[in-house]
């Protein structure tokens, strides 16, 4: 039972131990940004389709599911992480190793800043440099999210500059509250992070059944 089942309402546990997990069958996502915006509560949602209010601040934790992708049974994993902030009087961001080792790590990104706090949507640009530089050659499949869209009234980012953001960093985006909408963005837009993964996955069924009938 996992260690933290006793103490809160919900929370998401590995579906089945990561040795299980074929590395050649595996689409690895790490959701990144600064503190507060809802990093935690948003993977929560995404992989226990339930909004939920109380769950445990898993930052760090690594959660998987197994997806069916053309086919074929995919383990999807799910990083969770530390939040990233701003240098000081920079535009510099200063993050934990870990988040570095996620970066290297991962096959797509989402991002996630909370539309009631300007300061968690300029770490993002910092961010996405920073992610270039661990990967400077790549097409990069990311996932803008702007968090926390039931406060309106507390809104300091516009929609506007949600989406130009996302232009700008060839992403798609989501202002996201609900659970409903959250699922249909989230599965639209982790198309895009699957659509690289799914190539592949064509990849090795072309090479199976090119060896297999010689
Ligand atoms: N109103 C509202 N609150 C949210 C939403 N998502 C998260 N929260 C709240 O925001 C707070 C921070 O959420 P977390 O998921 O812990 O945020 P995090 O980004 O993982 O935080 P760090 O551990 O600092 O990196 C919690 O009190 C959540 O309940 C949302 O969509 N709407």
């Amino acid at each position: 039972m996992s260690q933290y089942s006793h103490n809160y309402l919900l929370v998401p546990i590995p579906e089945y131990p990561l040795v299980d997990c074929d590395p050649n069958r595996n689409i690895k996502i790490v959701v990144l940004g600064g503190s507060g915006v809802g990093k935690t509560a948003l993977v929560v949602r995404f992989l226990t389709k339930r909004f939920i209010g109380d769950y445990e601040a898993n930052t760090g934790a690594l959660y998987s599911r197994k997806v069916t992708i053309d086919g074929e049974q995919i383990s999807l994993q799910v990083q969770d992480t530390p939040f990233v902030s701003m240098e000081d009087e920079t535009d510099n961001i200063s993050c934990q190793e870990q988040i570095n080792r996620s970066i290297y790590w991962a096959d797509g990104f989402v991002f996630v800043y909370s539309i009631t706090d300007y300061n968690s949507y300029r770490v993002i640009r910092p961010l996405f440099q920073h992610l270039r530089k661990i990967h400077p050659n790549t097409k990069i499949p990311l996932l803008l999210v702007g968090n926390k869209a039931d406060l309106l009234r507390a809104r300091q980012v516009d929609f506007d500059e949600g989406l130009q953001l996302a232009n700008e960093l060839t992403g798609s985006y989501a202002e996201v509250f609900k659970r409903r909408k959250l699922m249909r963005k989230m599965t639209l837009c982790l198309n895009n992070i699957v659509t690289s993964y799914s190539l592949k996955v064509k990849q090795i069924k072309l090479s199976r059944n090119i060896s297999k009938n010689g």
